[in-house]
């Protein structure tokens, strides 16, 4: 383990830069550095050594060429045990460089802003610090090389302990490091002109690169017999399973996460305090109320028997007696709200098994996203399903009251969560059944009744959601015959006609939405 002797300082992010270097100078470390950095450090009083005086070549072309020269990579480059390479460095005065502390330019950043151009875009590829972060990263038996400012006290520590150089162990690590944001910031790169060459369709480039990072392993997947981990998107922000931040509990399992994203997303449509409850990514209880102990109250109601090692999640803070009403009353397995008061974690605290969340608030117009989904050997890729209809068209001769206008608008939200063929009968902000999954509209709307029937909930008076339009007319007898008032349905069937015609027979108040929301 040798002592550093020269570090080479470029960074656009300069967060800790000034004091990084200044405490690599107390160990007698040379530094060199680009135009801006140096600048910087000289003016904090560092002493710094232009690249271009090292190199003896002027920084030139606006910037694009400052580091790119072979005194720079062989000097990262030249292996410090090989006597050829070191006999050719002493040849062409090529000095070692033993570091390379590199971040670079915003390209993310610059493209994430509305007005960018593709002269930003282009101007924002940084080429001289991903090829010095790669050379140093090949050579981390002799180079440290630090990509992420979070290292620079990792880095001091290891020099402070061993009188100013850096293990090879932890060369290695962030040698590693570097390859995984080289790799993400030539994904980055590729996705964002891949997307603009027409090549591809709409806004999906040629080739899809994506990175997540491994936010958690667990002890196994869908199944004990499947190995699992969950990996989040970098950089994620909106509030989220992948945001969230767990209070108390297990480790949440594959299958809780995937049930806690469902109820979570659901719950966020709702700006009324919503309560849903989810079980095996389905709700089977959802409701709204004047706080969330009176909506969660409704949920459960709906469907006790489902409600059973449910996900609960919550749009407004988490109360101590809305927590109390939980764990007395059922076995949860994950509740998940923006916030949750101290009285409510220590009222969930009394059940050290329940994982309890926080993931803080999300605003009311998410971010347009797009939404992946395995298939063998490929990938299916969409924008997310963030919009809700496209208008409200009364088609019958009845047109809703106020009261089902409000109670359809509600079921026709929780319709959307709920897998294909999806049937939500509700009243009053509540769901009174959900049929689920099913291959036929009309058995999903027979199921939605069965569970009413359970819970001793009648669907008398009730109105009817239905996530995709009608094909027969016998979805509407059937809604008829148990009751329901008015339905809600994007339309767009063949058998339209008949199926307004039915309802018109039978008094039944429709709206169609122009908007269908399969969920599978
Ligand atoms: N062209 C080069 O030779 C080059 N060498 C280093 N850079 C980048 O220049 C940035 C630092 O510039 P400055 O020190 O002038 O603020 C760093 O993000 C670094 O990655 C370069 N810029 C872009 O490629």
């Amino acid at each position: 383990m040798a002592k550093i002797g020269r570090a080479l300082i470029s960074v656009s992010e300069k967060t800790g830069v000034v004091e990084f270097s200044r405490a690599l100078a107390g160990y007698g470390v040379e530094i060199l550095s680009t135009g801006g950095t140096a600048k910087l450090l000289r003016e904090a009083g560092i002493a710094v050594k232009d690249v271009s005086e090292f190199t003896g070549f002027p920084e030139m072309l606006d910037g694009r060429v400052k580091t790119l020269h072979p005194k720079v990579h062989g000097g990262i480059l030249g292996m410090r045990e090989n006597p050829a390479h070191v006999a050719k460095m002493q040849e062409h005065g090529i000095e070692p460089i033993d570091m390379v502390v590199v971040n670079l330019y915003p390209f993310e950043a610059t493209v994430a802003k509305e007005d960018c151009t593709m002269e930003d875009a282009i101007e924002n590829i940084d080429i001289g610090g991903p090829t010095m972060l790669r050379s140093a990263a090949k050579n981390n038996r002799d180079v440290t090389v630090v990509v992420d400012h979070a290292d620079y006290q990792v880095v001091l520590d290891e020099m402070k302990n061993s009188g100013g150089s850096v293990s090879r162990e932890t060369n290695f690590r962030l040698a590693v490091k570097v390859y995984q944001h080289t790799a993400a910031y030539d994904g980055a790169i590729s996705n964002w002109l891949g997307a603009r060459t027409g090549e591809g369709v709409a806004a999906f480039p040629d080739t899809l690169t994506m990175q997540y990072k491994l936010a958690q392993g667990m002890r196994y997947g869908e199944n004990p017999h499947q190995s699992g981990a969950f990996y989040v998107e970098k950089g994620s922000k909106e509030a989220s399973i992948s945001t969230a931040r767990q209070i108390q509990g297990k480790e949440l399992s594959y299958n809780n996460i995937g049930d806690t994203d469902a109820a979570l997303e659901c719950v966020k449509q709702f700006t009324e305090p919503a309560c849903v409850i989810v079980k095996h990514a389905n709700p089977c209880g959802v409701a709204l109320g004047a706080n969330i102990m009176e909506a969660y109250d409704k949920a459960y109601k709906t469907d006790p028997e489902s409600a059973f090692g449910g996900i609960i999640a919550f749009n407004r803070e988490l109360d101590e007696s809305t927590a109390r009403a939980i764990v007395e009353r059922q076995f949860v397995e994950v509740i998940i709200a923006p916030k949750v008061t101290e009285a409510a974690s220590e009222v969930v605290a009394a059940k050290k098994n329940v994982r309890l969340m926080e993931c803080g608030f999300w605003p009311e117009n998410p971010a347009p996203r797009f939404d992946y989904k395995r298939v063998n050997g490929g990938m299916l890729v969409q924008d997310a399903d963030l919009e809700l209809f496209t208008e409200l068209k009364v088609v019958t001769k009845r047109a809703p009251t106020d009261k089902e206008m409000e109670d359809l608008l509600f079921t026709w939200r929780v319709a959307k969560f709920v897998k294909s063929n999806a049937i939500v009968y509700g009243r009053d902000n509540s769901t009174v059944g959900v049929g689920a999954g099913q291959m036929s509209r009309v058995n999903s709307a027979r199921i939605a009744a069965i569970k009413a029937e359970h819970a001793g909930i009648p669907v008398q008076g009730a109105v009817m959601a239905s996530d995709a339009f009608f094909p027969f007319r016998d979805g509407l007898d059937n809604a008829a015959s148990v009751g329901v008032t008015a339905v809600i349905q994007p339309g767009g069937s063949m058998r339209d006609a008949e199926v307004i015609a039915a309802a018109d027979e039978h008094g039944i108040a429709m709206v169609f939405t122009s908007m269908r929301h399969f969920r599978h």
